[in-house]
């Protein structure tokens, strides 16, 4: 008779052709590392190995009962999983998320989840690495009790109570999976296909379901050897070390600080009770839904009556949308509407999402000031115009912010936070709290044309442009970056977001002028290289999928499938040929270097000015708002995993190729990181710190 909690168990990559091993426990109640140690991954092992224990327990002859408190994730789930009984309390969570970190639940997780609650419920655990409830476990069998008492006691009475039956029938490695309705073949070929398309180059999913077929389709320790050998491939990959390096990175993020010296550990957030919303287009409609879901009465302000009545629809579908699939109710009663901006007066934090308008902006500001609390919040998401210069509309400047959501603002994780000169490490924590209760993943970012994300995208759009006024067409470009992993080339975003967008802030810049269609001045401006094309679609009312044609054609306007249009292939053509240029093959390897080396030495520049305070806030910012792919770990990981040596090398060629494009020439800190050795990217923050106490 045992009561286990296990919880700390770790991988031993040298032996483990996959092997699992451990390396202790302790309370699962307990803070700390939750399953494996991960920052352990990769160390050498120590400490007696996990499947054997596991194996030795399940064999005992004595009733082994798991007590399951807090969390038991992966290796801590393996272990009760070796016992002959689990007793979870109430408040528990289990589940095998190694996949979320490259991996595969390797002490015996894959073969004995789904022996234990059947193929189809286990497929689901596993390849998601969702988290499950005690009340979810017990349904799902994983669980034999769930108490709402203390663990230990109850799993105590319960052995007491089972001491004496036979045990055979409770060891689950002697089990076979509960037969599936239908063609097991079948099952899994559907699955795969399911998860090859979802995954998009990720290979742990795939080695998941790979892993649960062996438990379905053979012997129990041929069945722990394929789950071996597949871990052995999962470990030493690359995508491995990015989703782990990315788990932190999420948490790094949290602890925030900026040049000034402000920290997140220094500074206390304000309660935020109630929140307004002004403006109710599709951003602000977003973020009314994701602040309701979160649990804040939210008042709503739309001074256009139609636009009102249609938000106010649109936003009841939202909430209850999104209710039917958490399975709770919809938080309707925590809106409210007015078409008044008076109706803010009480509120502590105001969102101001209309139209991105410096003018209109400012107004509101202005406003605002008037009408809120002195010591309300007030927050514009503006995705690139100057915080700086809304604060200086208002009484306060210091408790102005940027909070720049994604599209769908209910959806996307991603928050940037946006710190001006003026606002105050207060205001900057509050923004940061709100955006984690609204389960964002925030990044406290510093105040500059587009701030992180939107101006390294400039880079990568640019070198988007001028490799198709080269000889690319939208298919080669959007090809290579979705072979990357992103889920659309940057073309088919493009059409999806709607070319007009970026025409206007073009129009805005002073890039896209009327008229400059030929001659030398056509594709230069401001003094550097410019690609007119975009311009030239909208001039022709090509805005994409909403006009039926942009860079693809769709059939009819609002049509979804995006198919190559003949006639924008010869538009490239006749652009060329008046431009003088001489089309070139161009391969999908110089696609994936120039976009993304030239947003990644972007990045670099971001690093310098001290826009962002390190590597981990860019990563996270392109992995949960821009679709970068989460097994490539983000821009900055990625180039650590090229070698800023090669990064740097390719720069150079390209820069010398194109001298009017400085977005290609290599950034002074990219060459001192490769001067200094190329740190990794765990170092790099103290590379920084020196460049900066340097200068
Ligand atoms: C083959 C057998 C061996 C093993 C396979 C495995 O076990 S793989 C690992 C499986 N476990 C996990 O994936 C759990 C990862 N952790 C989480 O999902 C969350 O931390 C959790 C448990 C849901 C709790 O979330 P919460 O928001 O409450 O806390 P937070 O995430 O901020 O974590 C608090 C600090 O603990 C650190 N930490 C958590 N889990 C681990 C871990 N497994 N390894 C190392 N460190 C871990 C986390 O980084 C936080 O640290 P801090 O310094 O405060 O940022």
């Amino acid at each position: 008779m045992g009561g286990f909690c296990g919880n700390k168990n770790i991988l031993a990559p040298k032996k483990c052709s996959g092997e699992a091993r451990h390396r202790g426990l302790t309370q699962n109640s307990a803070p700390g590392p939750k399953g494996a140690d991960i920052k352990e991954f990769g160390d050498s092992e120590s400490g007696p190995p996990l499947i054997p224990m596991i194996h030795a327990i399940e064999a005992g002859n004595k009733p082994m009962v798991a007590a399951i408190e807090g969390f038991a994730l992966g290796g801590g789930l393996e272990l009760a999983l070796g016992c002959h009984y689990r007793i979870a309390h109430s408040k528990a969570r289990l589940g095998l998320p190694e996949v979320t970190l490259g991996l595969l639940p390797a002490a015996g997780g894959s073969q004995r989840l789904p022996r234990l609650i059947g193929v189809p419920a286990a497929l689901d655990l596993i390849i998601t690495g969702r988290h499950v409830t005690a009340a979810e476990a017990l349904q799902l069998g994983i669980v034999d009790q769930v108490t709402d008492h203390h663990t230990v006691d109850a799993a105590v009475k319960f052995a007491l109570s089972v001491a004496g039956r036979p045990l055979d029938a409770r060891r689950i490695s002697s089990y076979s999976c509960p037969p599936v309705s239908g063609d097991l073949d079948a099952l899994f070929e559907e699955v795969m296909r399911k998860v090859r398309r979802g995954a998009r180059g990720a290979i742990a999913p795939v080695a998941c379901v790979q892993a649960v077929r062996a438990a379905a389709t053979l012997p129990y320790a041929r069945g722990m050897e394929r789950e071996r050998e597949l871990m052995a491939t999962l470990f030493t990959s690359g995508q491995a070390r990015a989703l782990q390096y990315s788990f932190f990175a999420q948490r790094a993020v949290s602890r925030w600080s900026t040049p000034s010296g402000a920290r997140w550990d220094a500074s206390a957030p304000k309660p935020v009770r109630k929140v307004a919303v002004i403006g109710l287009g599709t951003m602000g409609r977003g973020i009314a839904v994701a602040l309701a879901q979160a649990g804040f009465p939210v008042v709503s302000v739309e001074t256009q009556e139609k636009q009102l009545t249609e938000a106010k629809r649109a936003v009841s579908q939202m909430l209850e949308r999104g209710a039917k699939r958490r399975g709770v109710a919809a938080p309707l009663d925590k809106m409210s509407y007015s078409s008044n901006i008076q109706a803010v007066a009480d509120v502590d934090l105001v969102i101001e999402a209309v139209f991105e308008d410096m003018g209109l902006k400012k107004k509101i500001f202005q406003q605002l000031s008037a009408v809120c609390k002195p010591d309300a919040l007030l927050c514009t998401n503006t995705s690139s115009l100057d915080v700086d210069q809304l604060a200086s509309q208002t009484r306060n400047p210091e408790l102005v912010v940027g909070m720049h959501f994604f599209a769908p603002a209910h959806v996307m994780k991603l928050l940037e936070v946006v710190y001006g000169p003026r606002s105050s490490p207060q205001a900057l924590a509050t923004a940061m709290q709100l955006g984690k209760k609204m389960g964002k993943v925030s990044v406290a970012v510093g105040n500059c044309p587009g701030f992180v994300g939107n101006r390294m995208l400039k880079a990568y759009v640019e070198q988007a442009f001028f490799l198709l006024e080269e000889g690319a067409t939208p298919e080669l470009v959007d090809s290579a970056l979705e072979e990357f992993g992103f889920s659309m080339g940057f073309f088919k975003v493009s059409d999806l977001s709607g070319l007009d967008v970026g025409w206007k802030v073009r129009k805005e810049d002073g890039l896209a002028l009327p008229g400059v269609s030929t001659g030398p001045s056509a594709r230069i401006r401001q003094g550097r290289r410019y690609s007119p094309l975009g311009d030239l679609l909208c001039q022709r009312g090509r805005f994409g999928q909403k006009t039926g044609s942009g860079w693809y054609q769709y059939g009819k306007p609002g049509g979804r499938v995006a198919t190559p249009d003949p006639w924008l292939h010869s538009f490239l053509e006749e652009y060329r040929a008046q431009h003088g240029l001489v089309p070139r093959r161009i391969d999908p390897q110089e696609v994936l270097e120039r976009c993304l080396y030239a947003l990644i030495n972007e990045g670099f520049r971001i690093l310098e000015d001290g826009i962002a305070a390190g590597p981990e806030d860019i990563d996270c910012i392109y992995v949960f708002g821009y679709g970068w792919p989460h097994y490539r770990g983000g821009p900055m990981f990625y180039a650590a995993m090229v070698g800023l040596p090669k990064v740097l090398e390719r720069l150079e060629h390209y820069y010398r190729a194109h001298p009017d494009v400085p977005d290609l020439q290599p950034c002074s800190l990219l060459r001192r990181l490769v001067a200094s050795g190329s740190p990794p990217v765990q170092k790099w923050k103290e590379a920084i710190k020196k460049l900066h106490s340097q200068l």
